[in-house]
């Protein structure tokens, strides 16, 4: 018998187990210094609480399992986002505006990355009634300075808009989670080979490569505004208005940059997505964006927009 814990999973102890609370603290006093609250809810919810509405995108990283107490089938968390949307949504109805944080483990049903971990010490805040780039603003440079608190190098924000990407393939009988897939591996060669059944105009394919290719950057966004159509148009003037307030207000030495290749974990975003990087690390340290749809979707139409990140992640990339 191994007394090892199953494949994608890890204990803590010792030294890890102090800098993960250390990092914990570190990242909650910040929240709570610009006036977020804590919740901490169950690591179990129904299923339809994680995966209905725009939540339903999480189905493929939700472990389910019968409850032995009698209480039908339960999910294991995979995302917490959905599970502050709940709470904002069916308890805390008498605030306008919520600004919330969270740390929990959650589990999914598979790693991200080959080999990875399948459980995320997920930490990040929500804030919920504020509409458009100002709330977008106040959630992206906490994500900055969370990566800043936690001391990487040359921490960098990476901003895009799901508004982009829906535009390009809004013909295309492919479902959006599989073209986000797709521009997420960045490999134009998979992209090409997925294009050849799809009925895409020639612009179309031409900007699709350039998105899986890292090329569809600020003037990328500027000079391609008017090809796409009025949504394209929209999206692209939120986004370039938004890194343009965010960029110039940013305190410390974050850089801000727009990317129309940035795509989301989950698909519940409706605006402004956005990654975080640093200096000497190779995946997204954080994500985050827009995700009004996913309020409606629990019965309260309320703007909202957060990010999070995995204290595990961070403590090994730091
Ligand atoms: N929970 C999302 C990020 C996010 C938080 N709020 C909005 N988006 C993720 O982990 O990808």
């Amino acid at each position: 018998m191994t007394a090892r814990p199953i494949i994608g999973l890890d204990d803590a102890f010792g030294a890890r187990a102090r800098e993960l609370r250390e990092l914990q603290r570190r990242l909650l006093d910040l929240f709570a210094e610009a006036d977020y609250e804590e919740v901490i809810p169950p690591i179990v919810e129904r299923p339809d609480a994680l995966k209905s509405g725009a939540g339903r995108f999480l189905a493929d990283q939700t472990v389910v399992f019968t409850d032995p107490a009698g209480a039908g089938l339960l999910a294991l968390r995979s995302d917490m986002t959905p599970q502050i949307a709940r709470i904002a949504a069916t308890r805390l109805l008498s605030e306008k505006v919520l600004k919330l944080s969270y740390s929990g483990t959650i589990m999914m049903a598979r790693p991200e990355l080959r080999g990875g971990s399948r459980q995320q010490w997920q930490t990040g805040i929500e804030c919920l009634g504020i509409a458009g780039a100002h709330g977008d603003a106040e959630v992206m440079h906490l994500a900055a300075r969370s990566m800043l608190a936690a001391g990487f190098t040359n921490p960098v924000l990476q901003v895009g808009h799901i508004g982009l990407l829906k535009a390009l393939v809004a013909g295309s009988s492919m479902p959006l989670d599989k073209w986000t897939a797709l521009v997420n591996r960045r490999s134009p060669d998979d992209l090409k080979h997925a294009m050849r059944e799809e009925t895409l105009s020639e612009p179309v394919r031409k900007a699709l490569l350039e998105l899986t290719g890292g090329m569809a950057d600020r003037n990328w966004i500027e000079a391609n505004r008017q090809a796409f159509g009025a949504d394209f148009e929209r999206a692209a003037d939120e986004l370039l208005v938004l890194v343009a307030e965010v960029g110039e207000r940013m305190e410390g030495d974050v850089h801000v940059y727009a990317d129309a290749g940035v795509m989301p974990r989950f698909l519940y975003h409706s605006g402004i997505l956005f990654a975080g990087y640093a200096e000497g690390v190779a995946h997204a340290l954080l994500h985050g964006g827009r995700y009004d749809a996913m309020m409606a979707a629990h019965g309260r139409d309320m703007p909202a927009t957060g990010f999070s990140c995995d204290l595990w992640a961070w403590l090994d990339a730091v």
